[in-house]
């Protein structure tokens, strides 16, 4: 396959677009995955789905059918599986449709808004459960989408989040006015099953701008695919062979290691090396990232990381904090760190090319499980893609480690020489069809009966693929039983009706049995302690939970002695429900700390975390609280609303009551807040009276930020409203499934 001219474009856009594509933007030869795609009728208007591998250029397919459809007075969706990947698309659509004089909004925060000022943008980047979301609330831009964007499509196989994708995907296909769809998506095992689904044509494309090598290292030697092999300088370990080799040669490695444990003992294994490789003039920038993010960290975790990153190396993993983790890939984007040692979720995230992949372990550790399992073929095509940095590398090279002859043979024949496995539908578990079931019915007019629903259900990929339309039928079946009995759906006859409640639920975007909890617990007694709200929405299905380690069940059993009555709820006598208990307690107790404002550090000390997991396990609490809050007032329980209203807010800042007020100032967290109260500053009027000179003084306030709060206070007096885009925020609930 070859790349071509841009003269293709002249059929599909004007001429001073396909000039400005070249002179602004750079783009002088469409890649063969632009040409196949465009061969393919994406330009025409017809649904693709377009399989290809990393960097082949598929994000410009996307832009030229989004520009297609602007020009034709239209509006884009795209729809990214995570936050993360949403805002890079969104800063790179901004420059992209902004040379052309369209405006970009991105939408992933808040799960319980139809987000109005949305319909003035004309393209839309969201995650894929803030589009789900959307859809519920039936935002009324909605119907102007005249092209959907669904990246990552082979997400519809994800345990977790693929049933939301498959949802909305069918949602979408029985729109009377359905808008072209395009799917973008690493290789996958059944396209051609899953495009027949979408009635979308299948479009497959190998080519890669870097070649691939792959391989398996055994012993001292790489044993690639196509037969050949080269031996490697001994330097006492594969990884020491594997990173002298790559590093010698000024590349940079990307090394896959199964937990974050090992991750960080690989990094810091490797920092021996990476050390000799580093130059002064490196050393000198890194040194300054460091101590910029000295000043946001002071947990162990993150100056674990610190001391490796002035060494040349890093790990990163889920429970790094936002700023830490970006300060890596974009140090390793810029050459200046030699390695990073990265959990496999980073495959699935960042785009973070390296010239050699390493992927120490097939196997990877099930935290729910508790055991190795082998990991997909998929996952370990995604890892191996990342190798090979368009422009700077000639060929990439992925590398996995064999510990025996035996198993040098199995890596070959089972991941290098493997095809990935096939999609699998994921709609079928009880949870998750029970969610999505009464979503459906609340909140879209046309499936309100026993057959709309029957119909709706034949169209899913999972009935496309399995055919077993009466187990689905009959599980659907008992699914609506309870959500009847639960009081979220009423029955006339044939029709289904959504009770007020099923309709908020819905909205909400919580499981239902997380609702039916909260209403026991509201039921069950008038007040309760803030321990035991917080045990409460800890215990949900929608929740996120700390893991009990070993030698913590002691210290947690000594807490409940003395918590016992403030906890309100009994340890179960059943072994397993036990260890549920625990773990809902020991979170409890982090988010407790968290609204007392326990220091971070002490926090990520105490529970064995990171400050991700901080962040992810209270934006998940958080939302919770709001949600059942919500729930509380509809249903008549005013002091668990107004409670649970408070709590959210807590949890959101991380702060005592006192300081609310404080922090809804941009730019005033949980210790700045905390500072201004303790100077006297304790509310928005305070601050208001006091000079800005004062204001700066106050530690961690300084000048810019005094005079920011000034204007914030200002313009919220003049009752200015801000309407524009609200600020990124960090992973939304069901984003968890990446925490490693
Ligand atoms: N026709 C082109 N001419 C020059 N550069 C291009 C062209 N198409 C894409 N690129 C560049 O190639 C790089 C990789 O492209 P892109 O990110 O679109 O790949 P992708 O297939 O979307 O990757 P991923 O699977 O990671 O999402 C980008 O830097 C992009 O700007």
């Amino acid at each position: 396959m070859n790349a071509a001219g841009l003269d293709v474009l002249l059929k599909y856009f004007p001429r001073s677009f396909v000039e400005t594509l070249s002179k602004k933007l750079g783009i002088n030869q469409l890649y063969p995955t632009q040409v196949e795609a465009i061969k393919s009728g994406v330009l025409d208007g017809r649904d693709i789905v377009l399989s290809a591998p990393t960097a082949s250029g598929k994000t410009l397919v996307a832009e030229l059918a989004m520009l297609k459809t602007l020009i034709a007075g239209g509006k884009a969706l795209y729809m990214a599986p995570l936050r993360a990947l949403a805002s890079e698309k969104f800063e790179e659509f901004s420059s992209f449709f902004g040379v052309f004089g369209y405006r970009t909004a991105i939408s992933t925060g808040d799960f319980d808004s139809d987000d109005p000022w949305l319909e003035k943008y004309d393209v839309i980047v969201t995650t894929n459960e803030k589009a789900d979301s959307l859809l519920r609330h039936k935002a009324r831009w909605f119907d102007k989408i005249t092209l959907l964007v669904v990246d990552e499509i082979h997400l519809i196989g994800s345990d977790k989040r693929g049933a939301t994708l498959e949802v909305f995907l069918t949602r979408t296909k029985l729109m009377p006015r359905r808008p072209q769809l395009l799917g973008l998506s690493a290789t996958i095992g059944n396209l051609e099953e899953l495009a027949e689904w979408l009635q979308a044509k299948p479009v497959r494309v190998d080519w890669r701008p870097v070649p691939l090598k792959e391989g398996v290292y055994y012993n001292g030697e790489i044993f690639y695919s196509d037969g050949s092999s080269t031996t490697l300088d001994d330097h006492g370990t594969p990884l020491y062979d594997l990173a002298y080799d790559t590093l010698e040669n000024e590349g940079q490695i990307l090394v896959f290691s199964p937990t974050r444990r090992s991750a960080v003992s690989d990094a810091k294994k490797l920092s021996a090396i990476t050390v000799k490789f580093l130059k002064p003039q490196e050393f000198r920038v890194i040194r300054e990232h460091v101590s910029r993010l000295k000043s946001v960290y002071t947990d162990k975790v993150t100056l674990e990381l610190l001391e490796l990153l002035s060494k040349g190396v890093a790990f990163h993993h889920a429970g790094l904090g936002l700023e830490a983790r970006s300060a890596v890939e974009k140090l390793f984007r810029e050459h200046l760190i030699k390695a990073v040692i990265a959990t496999p979720t980073l495959a699935a995230g960042v785009n973070l090319p390296a010239r050699r992949v390493v992927i120490t372990d097939y196997r990877r550790f099930n935290v729910e499980l508790g055991y190795y399992e082998k990991i997909p073929v998929m996952e370990y095509k995604q890892m191996a893609g990342r190798a090979g940095r368009p422009r700077y590398d000639k060929e990439g090279e992925a590398v996995l480690i064999a510990r025996s002859l035996q198993e040098l043979e199995f890596l070959l024949n089972e991941y290098i020489n493997a095809r990935p496995e096939k999609l699998q539908s994921q709609l079928a578990s009880e949870p998750v069809l029970r969610s999505h079931i009464l979503s459906i019915i609340a909140t879209s007019e046309n499936v309100r009966s026993y057959s709309t629903l029957g119909r709706f259900l034949t169209s899913t990929f999972y009935l496309h693929q399995n055919k077993d339309y009466f187990f689905v039928i009959e599980r659907a079946r008992s699914i609506l039983e309870k959500l009847v009995s639960s009081g979220f759906l009423e029955v006339e006859g044939e029709k289904l009706l959504p009770t007020q409640l099923g309709v908020r639920v819905a909205e909400l975007y919580i499981d239902p049995e997380t609702a039916t909890q909260g209403l026991n617990f509201f039921k069950s007694r008038e007040k309760a302690s803030t321990l035991a709200y917080l045990y409460m929405i800890s215990a949900t299905p929608d929740a996120q939970t700390v893991h009990v380690r070993r030698g913590d069940e002691e210290w947690l059993e000594e807490k409940l002695k003395v918590m016992k009555e403030e906890l309100g709820f009994e340890p179960p006598e059943d072994d397993i429900e036990y260890e549920f208990f625990l773990q809902v307690f020991k979170t409890a107790l982090l988010l407790e700390d968290w609204i007392n404002e326990v220091p971070e550090d002490v926090i990520v000390e105490r529970y064995d975390v990171g400050p991700g997991d901080i962040y992810s396990l209270t934006l998940t609490a958080q939302w919770i609280a709001f949600a059942l809050s919500e729930i509380a007032k509809l249903s008549g329980y005013d002091v668990h609303a107004v409670n649970l209203g408070v709590l959210s807010k807590r949890i959101e800042h991380g702060v005592k009551e006192e300081l609310l007020e404080l922090v809804s100032l941009k730019g005033i967290g949980r210790v700045r807040a905390r500072n201004l109260f303790n100077f006297g500053y304790k509310s928005l009027i305070d601050l208001a009276v006091a000079k800005e000179e004062e204001l700066s003084r106050v530690p961690g306030i300084g000048k810019m930020l005094a005079k920011s709060i000034k204007k914030q206070l200002s313009s919220r007096e003049e009752g200015e409203v801000d309407e524009e885009q609200p600020e990124l925020g960090e992973p939304g609930p069901l984003d968890f499934y990446l925490s490693s």
